[in-house]
């Protein structure tokens, strides 16, 4: 079921085209990832899907109906830091968002529960962590025990340890069913926490897709034969490999190539042996997400 369409989305803000013509599908049951570096477009698509901004053009549907408060009270949102009172305490505040928000009091106690402050839910919020305080924002997004959650950088000004608490927690609320979208410039984060991504840059969808299709990591493997051995030799025999493809020169000298899913570089060396190339050196250079983040968005 599709929980969130956005067909043909755009908008500006004078001259500038924050989007242009995005269009994605989130399904029920997924993590959906926005990726995309600062000012791509993740929070002017959030802000329309939520209703707070006004598209230029395009539209977005909810649960496969139009933007509604029915459909608003199935969402929870966490677009901006919200503000607490310091000197309140982690229920009271949760009890004033719940009252604003017209969410039955009972789902208080759960969503102290489930973001694991329950035990500290009498303290005052100013003396909270970092992550602590971000797990009560996300607390306030689960009064009224929305179907959806969406998240605006989750993590962003965290340190490590609040990092890791909000990530944890995500994953939970996706265990216990949540469908989450979620926006990110991390691609670390994405890998991390979500099924689906979209990438996004200057306004317009670069990819989409389950993430292990979209960010799959393909090693490249670097062949060294002795230095006196034929290098056209080495060429020849791995061409021969219908398991073995783009295969280059390496500019510091060798070969590369990579392998088919499923194979290991000790097949690749065996069978190169077994045609009398010895090789000096296989070193399996680790294609970094990022290197292909940069290149899905250069
Ligand atoms: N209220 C506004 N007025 C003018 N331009 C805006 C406004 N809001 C956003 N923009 C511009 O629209 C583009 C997209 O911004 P948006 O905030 O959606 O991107 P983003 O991917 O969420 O980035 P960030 O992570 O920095 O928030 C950027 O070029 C930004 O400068």
């Amino acid at each position: 079921m599709a929980i969130l369409e956005i067909e043909n989305l755009s908008k500006n803000y004078g001259s500038t085209q924050a989007l242009k013509g995005l269009s994605l599908t989130v399904e029920a049951g997924s993590v959906y990832g926005l990726l995309g570096p600062n000012g791509s477009g993740k929070t002017t698509t959030l802000g329309i899907a939520l209703g707070v901004l006004q598209p230029s053009g395009g539209t977005a549907r909810w649960f496969g109906g139009q933007i509604s408060s029915a459909s608003k009270r199935r969402v929870g949102a966490l677009l901006e830091t919200p503000n607490f009172f310091p000197y309140l305490s982690a229920r009271q505040n949760l009890q004033i968002a719940a009252d604003v928000k017209g969410a039955d009091p009972v789902t208080i106690t759960e969503a102290l529960e489930i973001t694991g402050l329950a035990a500290r839910q009498h303290d005052a919020f100013r003396g909270y962590s970092l992550g602590m305080k971000q797990r009560l924002a996300l607390a306030s997004t689960l009064l009224g025990r929305p179907e959806v959650l969406v998240l605006d950088e989750p993590t962003n000004g965290l340190d490590p340890q609040g990092i890791a608490e909000v990530r944890s927690l995500v994953l939970r609320l996706a265990a216990e069913g949540k469908t989450i979208i979620l926006a990110s410039h991390l691609l670390d984060e994405i890998e991390k926490v979500c099924t689906h991504v979209a990438v996004l840059q200057r306004g317009e969808l670069r990819a989409a897709g389950p993430v292990s299709d979209i960010l799959a990591v393909a090693d490249r493997i670097v062949l060294r034969l002795a230095p006196n051995a034929a290098p056209a030799a080495l060429l020849e025999a791995l061409g021969g490999f219908s398991w073995v493809t783009d295969v280059r020169p390496e500019p510091a000298g060798g070969v590369s190539a990579v392998l088919g899913p499923g194979r290991q570089p000790a097949e690749l060396n065996q069978a190169l042996f077994l045609q009398g190339l010895v090789l000096n050196s296989l070193e399996v250079r680790h294609r970094s997400l990022e290197t292909q983040f940069l290149e899905l968005t250069k």
